[in-house]
């Protein structure tokens, strides 16, 4: 990093003696693209993401061996009359794609409430909690409160019984997130957490698990990438990819479920997002352990 700032120092001097110079021009222009994302200098901690997750979007982490799938028939009493189809990507954190579980009508449906009123998505700063446009999450998107239509209803009741957590109830918030990324649309490498010093901590918890639905197939691009996991899922019409955000044992973020959203090369993209609360799930999960303080010790995004 500090070598490019470097570089980048002499090349500029250099222009100054060959103001013209084609080639230290693509030099520099090549080094700001890998020093500087979101119009500011890009910090240490995307440095550590970026590799693994230019190469996840490009589709090239191995395919690992010891994979499984079984038919889910447990984690809701209803799964019992019609199980769910699951493939266990990775089991710390968990991440897990399941088969069939939105339908046609469904995504439509989605599709049509979501048009008309979506607006640019945008951050939250960790420090002001001032929301922003951030050019590395280039989507268009609308929450969808947990009884404004049939179809968000309908969802609803499919994410509790893939992930057998309780969903936000009273305070039902963010219910359903409809996406949609354009040509170039993506999402960087971010973490769903909030962490313990958020506002909304002591009512609602941290994110702890995150459910996103694919609405539609992808051209081009558009993959979601664990990079630390080195896991990627190229987004399939009808499926859902459900991961925890925080480690069971201690209730605090678990540092490999940074994830993002690789942008679109040809066509859109549509996803659903849902993100399950800790706090609601009491009755779902045994307290915490142990507090683990290293935790922190993983520099966090600035945004998410
Ligand atoms: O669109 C995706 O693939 C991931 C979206 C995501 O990570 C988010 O909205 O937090
Ligand atoms: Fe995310």
């Amino acid at each position: 990093m500090n070598k490019k700032v470097s570089a980048l120092k002499v090349l500029r001097e250099a222009l100054t003696w060959a103001s013209h110079d084609v080639v230290i021009e693509r030099q520099i222009s090549q080094l700001k693209g890998d020093l500087y994302q979101f119009g500011q200098p890009k910090k240490d901690q995307y440095e550590e993401f970026y590799p693994d997750h230019k190469e996840g979007c490009r589709g090239l982490f191995e395919d690992t061996n010891d994979l499984s799938c079984h038919y889910d028939f447990t984690t809701h009493p209803f799964l019992r009359l019609a199980p769910f189809k699951v493939e266990v990507l990775n089991e710390d954190p968990f991440v897990a794609k399941y088969y069939d579980v939105i339908y046609d009508r469904e995504i439509s449906e989605l599709k049509n409430i979501t048009i008309p009123v979506m607006t640019r998505s945008s951050t939250v700063n960790r420090e002001s909690y001032e929301m922003k446009k951030n050019p590395g999450r280039t989507s268009k998107g609308h929450f969808h409160p947990g009884d404004s239509s049939w179809v968000v209803k309908s969802i609803n009741q499919r994410i509790s019984q893939i992930t057998g957590f309780g969903l936000r109830t009273k305070k039902s918030g963010d219910s359903i997130l409809v996406l949609n990324y354009g040509l170039g649309g993506q999402y960087l490498p971010h973490y769903d957490t909030f962490g313990a010093n958020s506002t909304i901590y002591i009512s609602e918890g941290d994110r702890l698990a995150t459910l996103i639905f694919y609405l539609n197939d992808v051209e081009q691009g558009g993959l979601t990438v664990f990079p630390h996991l080195r896991i990627s899922h190229t987004p399939q019409k009808g499926t859902a990819l459900l991961f925890y955000n925080l480690n069971l044992k201690t209730l605090q973020k678990d540092k490999y479920s940074a994830h993002s959203a690789c942008p679109v090369l040809m066509g859109s993209k549509w996803v659903s997002a849902t993100w399950i609360y800790s706090a609601d799930q009491m009755f779902h999960l045994p307290c915490a352990l142990q507090y683990d303080n290293d935790d922190d010790s993983f520099e966090d995004l600035e945004d998410y």
